[in-house]
């Protein structure tokens, strides 16, 4: 399997703490990576990493090495507008803009100068399996949408712009069953498409749709694998305990 994302030695520390400690992990091309540890263990920080949601925080020191592909990441002439574009990312809440369904996504297309009309935005919303469920109210505001709905707009926002990864915060924690459940059949059909990394703290979902899991703890990487073996045959004993819900 080709690497897509990778991070190498990577040290983030805010301020004083050290949050991320010689993080060295590949993400492959095509599958879905899911990132599981206890709370504050530094999962949402790392994800941030690959597309320097940091850089505007002069407190957040970074060293290390991360990559898209070959391209390193922090490398003075790459513009962080053009990381974003390559790599897109869906938040833990549902954070659609204060526009119509049309708008949310045209928005995006324009300021990142890519082709925009309505076959594009329908695609976009079609990729996120929307399309069906507002076809007749692209003119509504995208905030009267069901969390579920918004969720999936802003998936369609982000593979508008055709990206090769795409970053996701817990995308699901504030949905109910239903709503998780189809997000998480539209994870599977993307990632046909695209690289997806996932933070998630429910276990179900890590073993019902990542290829490989990563287990972090205390901003080290702790064990990592085919979501099979670290569910199954977890070689570590902290990961094993954390799996059995012992502590997190
Ligand atoms: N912008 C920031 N400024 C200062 N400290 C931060 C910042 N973002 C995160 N932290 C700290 O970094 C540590 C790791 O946080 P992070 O959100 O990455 O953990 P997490 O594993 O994603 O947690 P959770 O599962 O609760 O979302 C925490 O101690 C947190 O307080």
């Amino acid at each position: 399997m080709k690497t897509k994302l990778s991070a190498k030695n990577l040290n983030l520390s805010f301020a004083d703490k050290q949050v991320l400690k010689n993080i060295s992990v590949s993400f492959a091309e095509n599958e879905i990576t899911a990132l599981i540890g206890p709370s504050g263990c530094g999962k949402s920080t790392l994800l941030r990493s690959f597309n320097r949601m940091h850089d505007l925080f002069p407190y957040a020191k970074i060293n290390g090495e991360l990559f898209l592909e070959d391209l390193d990441l922090y490398a003075k002439n790459v513009p962080v507008t053009e990381i974003r574009k390559r790599i897109g990312m869906v938040f833990q809440k549902a954070n659609p803009f204060p526009k119509s369904i049309y708008e949310n996504i045209a928005y995006g297309l324009k300021i990142n100068n890519l082709p925009c009309n309505k076959e594009v935005v329908q695609k976009a919303l079609e990729e996120a399996y929307l399309w069906d469920e507002v076809k007749n109210d692209l003119k509504m505001p995208a905030t009267r949408l069901s969390g579920g709905q918004q969720q999936r707009l802003c998936i369609a926002r982000a593979v508008a712009l055709r990206p090769e990864v795409i970053l996701m915060d817990e995308p699901c924690s504030a949905l109910d069953p239903v709503s998780t459940l189809k997000i998480e059949d539209l994870i599977k059909h993307l990632k046909k498409k695209y690289t997806i990394v996932i933070v998630t703290h429910n276990m179900q979902q890590a073993q019902r749709i990542a290829d490989k899991t990563v287990f972090m703890y205390l901003g080290e990487v702790k064990e990592e694998g085919t979501t099979d073996d670290i569910f199954n045959n977890p070689k570590n004993e902290m990961t094993a305990n954390y799996i059995s819900g012992y502590f997190g």
